[in-house]
Order: structure tokens, then sequence, then C-alpha cells
């Protein structure tokens, strides 16, 4: 029987008199691959960061992997999750070279310093680029390299040190279509193999959702909409709610697309 990876129950998030998230509950198991939809300012990165110990929550209970959020020690629970985003990319030192990026994940460190990497890391490091179509780039400064690589790189750093839980936050964002049907491909790979960890992406866009995604929650002001299998979440009743516009939803070879309603 799978195990419980993230069990959220009435989660609020409050800042500067704001209500980020709103009475969220949500439970996710182990092998499941989630997708996180919903408009701008809906709180989908607020969520994804409370998933990943990096946010308290400010009502309500957060346990991740088994340990309650408040009462574990986060510097030990956080390499267990992987986490991809902006806010990490924008960490990295300017002169590190992309190798050294994804090696470094398995010491929960940004920038080399006197490491001695084991053969077999490097190794990992150098699959791992290679599976995301970026092994050409390992001797190049993360700095140096486009949107589209660096969304690459990131996502091979994250899968580093074998996480349980691997958090994407807008992989797609800023790609040109070559490149987002190239990395949402990988990513429908990497859904359908059981051996990769379970899974949270979040996006604003139906037509970023890997095939192999297997359930779906929808945001909108920082409330949940609806949640559960995906697809009885991308109805176009519900997709419309969320978005706040009367659109007509498609699926094809397990890909899905959305345009407004005439
Ligand atoms: N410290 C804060 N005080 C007040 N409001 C905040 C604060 N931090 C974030 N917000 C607001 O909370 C809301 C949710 O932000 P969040 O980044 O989680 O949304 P999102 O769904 O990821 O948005 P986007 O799709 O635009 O990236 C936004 O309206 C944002 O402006």
């Amino acid at each position: 029987m799978a195990g419980e990876v993230l069990e959220l129950s009435g989660v609020g998030v409050r800042r500067d008199g704001a209500d980020l998230l709103r009475d969220v509950s949500w439970s996710v198991d182990e092998g499941e691959r989630w997708v996180i939809l919903g408009p701008n300012g809906a709180g989908k990165t607020t969520l994804l960061q409370v998933a990943g110990s990096l946010l308290y929550p400010t009502s309500g209970d957060v346990d991740i992997l088994g340990e309650r959020l408040g009462r574990t020690d986060v510097f030990e629970l956080r390499p267990r999750i992987g986490l991809a985003s902006a806010a990490v990319a924008e960490r990295v030192p300017p002169g590190e070279t992309v190798l050294d990026l994804v090696v470094t994940a398995s010491y929960a460190i940004l920038g080399r310093w006197r490491e001695e990497y084991e053969s077999a890391d490097l190794a990992r490091a150098t699959a791992l680029l290679d599976a995301l179509g970026a092994a050409g780039l390992a001797d190049r400064r993360f700095g140096t390299l486009s949107e589209g690589e660096r969304k690459r790189v990131q996502i091979a750093r994250a899968l580093m040190p074998d996480p349980e839980l691997l958090l994407l936050d807008e992989p797609a964002a800023g790609l040109d279509l070559g490149g987002r049907e190239d990395l949402v491909r990988r990513l429908g790979v990497l859904a359908d193999d059981p051996s990769a960890p379970t899974t949270v992406l979040v996006t604003h866009h139906l037509e970023e959702v890997p095939a192999g995604v297997t359930h779906a929650l929808l945001l909108r002001k920082g409330e949940i909409q609806a949640q559960g299998k995906v697809d009885e979440v991308f109805t176009p009743e519900h997709l419309s709610e969320c978005f706040g516009l009367s659109l007509v939803v498609e699926r094809h070879d397990g890909r899905w697309a959305a345009r407004a309603a005439r």
C-alpha cells in the first residue's frame, strides 16, 4: 500500500494582512504525479513552498514525508525534497559550472568549495543531465545558459539527491514552443518511470501539463477549487470557474489544451 507523502489539513498562510492560502486540505500519496494549476496570484508558489518545508503555515497542520512541520528539523527534511524553481536559480553563483551545480545537490549546497566528489556522483550527475537533454552543457557556466537550458539543469539538480518528493515550480515558463514541447515530453517520461519520485508540478497553462500526470489541484484566490484524479478535475466547468472565463478543453494523446469559448 502506498504511503502518504504530503498531508495538509486546514492550512492557511497569512502575510501582511492578506490570505495567501485559506483552508487548504490536500493529500498526496507515494507515486502520484500532481499538477497545481491556477491563475496568477492564486497561491500556487506559496503552496509549493509549504510542501517543500520552506514556508510555515499560519494555521493548520502540514505533514511532509511523515514529519510534522514545526515539530521536525527541516534541515534533515529538506534534503529529501528536490525543488526546482526560479527562486533557487536566482541564488546560483554566476560562475558555477553546470556539472558542479548538479553534483553539489548531493551535499545540499550551492557553490563548489573544495569538496571531493565521488566518481559515482559525477556519473549520476552526467546521466541526469543526459536524460534531460543537457549533457552537452556540463562544462558551461550556469549564468551563460538560455532560459530553457537553465530549466533542464535545475531539474537535473533537483533529482540528483534521489529525492522522495520532487517539486517543480513552472518548469516550462519562458520556453519557446520547441523548448516547451521537448521539456514536457521529458517530464512525461519521468512521470511514467515507476522509480521516479512522487512529483508536484505548478503551472498556469494546461498545455504545459505532461502526459502521465495522475492528479490535479485547481487553486483560485488562495482556495482549492477542485482536486482529485486529473480527468475529473480538468473539465470545462472546473477550469472555466478557476480561470474566470468560459473555456473549451481538449485532450489528445494524453496532453491537454484550453481556449476561450466563442
Ligand atoms: N508578503 C506578502 N504580503 C501580501 N501578499 C503577498 C505576499 N507575498 C505574496 N503575496 C500575494 O499572494 C498571492 C499568491 O502569491 P503566489 O506567488 O503564491 O501565487 P501564484 O499562484 O504562484 O502566482 P503566479 O502564477 O503569478 O506566480 C499573490 O497575489 C501575491 O501578490
